[in-house]
């Protein structure tokens, strides 16, 4: 099964409400999709979502990178020979982690094709139900309540509220939650690099003498800062997950051995794919570090190969698979199936597509 070519399209679903956090605003989600077609007339699917303010990745910059310095590399590659294909599309360019990403699940999409199985079966077959959160966007502290009282009624039983605005105010936002949902919601935040050290330790030892029973928080300070990661992560109880501050393994390894982190959030467009995002998984398997799998705003195509790794390894326990479910449209027939929190896999050739619509392609 020979690659005999690439194409890049874009996507556009508009979003049930604002997508909001520390770091931005989204209505409606406007990807690229990465289609390539064989030589046997096979096709795999993956998307790269533009998220400019974490992984600098824009559509211009993705549609140029597949196609000026990733495509010629792998036209006429064959698919069994993965190894060089991922060696190829890390070697092609430094950084451009969600083109690589967008690559990278199609050939894996292709590679579950070749074998006639189900990728997450070739990644490990560890489970095939995977149960998510749900992001409650930072707003004011009664329309997160009341977003958190949907999301209990909607069946969730984790939600992960966003926070990193103003530690003050996200203090009362958590208390308002709380409040609100009483103990039947487990709560993680993510503050998306908001805060400063100080600022995230003063903020979290008083939500943890308020007892408000946080799960854990996500990326209290700015990405680059390791040494105030570090220090939140010596200094407070509740559990510290580093985000935008581990894209590659090499990160990942940084984090670990600096001790600057109590876990980590893996996406695949920050990894560059699975491929990559394996490594981090062994390396956490490793320093038994639990991880768990996240996603940017990205539509059922890059989750559904998301849920495939989570599917595959036992090391991911914790699941942010959600932006399917915060999206108005569903343009995938076939993937993964989203039943609210619930998500299963059923025994498809590669990630599953059927059918995908409102593609452009230029
Ligand atoms: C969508 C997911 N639940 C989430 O919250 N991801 C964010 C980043 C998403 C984005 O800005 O596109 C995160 O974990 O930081
Ligand atoms: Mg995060």
């Amino acid at each position: 099964m020979k690659i005999r070519d690439i194409q890049v399209g874009e996507i556009k679903i508009p979003l049930k409400k604002p997508f909001r956090t520390a770091l931005r605003e989204v209505y409606t989600i406007e990807n690229a999709i990465v289609r390539i077609e064989t030589d046997t007339g096979n096709v795999g699917y993956g998307e790269a979502a533009i998220t400019p303010v974490i992984t600098g990745d824009t559509m211009g910059s993705i549609k140029w990178a597949i196609m000026e310095h990733i495509r010629p590399s792998l036209i006429g590659m064959d698919i069994e020979n993965i190894e060089e294909i991922m060696n190829r599309i890390d070697n092609s360019l430094v950084n451009n982690s969600s083109p690589k990403a967008a690559v990278d699940m199609a050939i894996y999409d292709l590679y579950g094709q070749l074998y006639n199985t189900t990728v997450y079966k070739l990644l490990g077959g560890y489970r095939n139900k995977i149960t998510t959160d749900i992001t409650v966007s930072v707003n004011d502290p009664e329309e997160m309540a009341q977003d958190s009282i949907d999301a209990l009624e909607r069946g969730y039983k984790t939600i992960k509220v966003k926070v990193g605005k103003d530690w003050k105010v996200d203090l009362l936002r958590l208390e308002t939650i709380r409040k609100a949902v009483g103990n039947k919601v487990n709560i993680r935040i993510d503050a998306n690099q908001g805060w400063t050290p100080k600022e995230a330790v003063r903020v979290m030892r008083m939500m943890e003498d308020k007892g408000l029973d946080i799960e854990l928080v996500e990326q209290p300070v700015k990405a680059y800062d390791i040494e105030g990661l570090k220090y939140v992560t010596d200094n407070i109880d509740t559990p510290v997950m580093a985000d935008e501050s581990v894209f590659s393994p090499q990160d990942a390894v940084n984090i670990i051995i600096n001790r600057a982190a109590d876990l980590v959030n893996i996406k695949l467009m920050k990894t560059g794919g699975i491929h990559n995002a394996i490594k981090i998984c062994n390396l956490a398997e490793i320093y038994e570090m639990e991880c768990m799998l996240g996603c940017m705003m990205e539509s059922k195509i890059g989750l559904t190969a998301a849920c495939h790794l989570a599917g595959g390894k036992s090391i991911i326990t914790k699941f942010d698979l959600d932006a399917p479910n915060l999206c108005a449209e569903d343009p995938v027939d076939g993937g993964a199936i989203y039943k609210e929190s619930l998500i299963v896999l059923e025994d498809d050739l590669g990630f599953g597509f059927r059918k995908i619509g409102n593609i452009i392609y230029d």
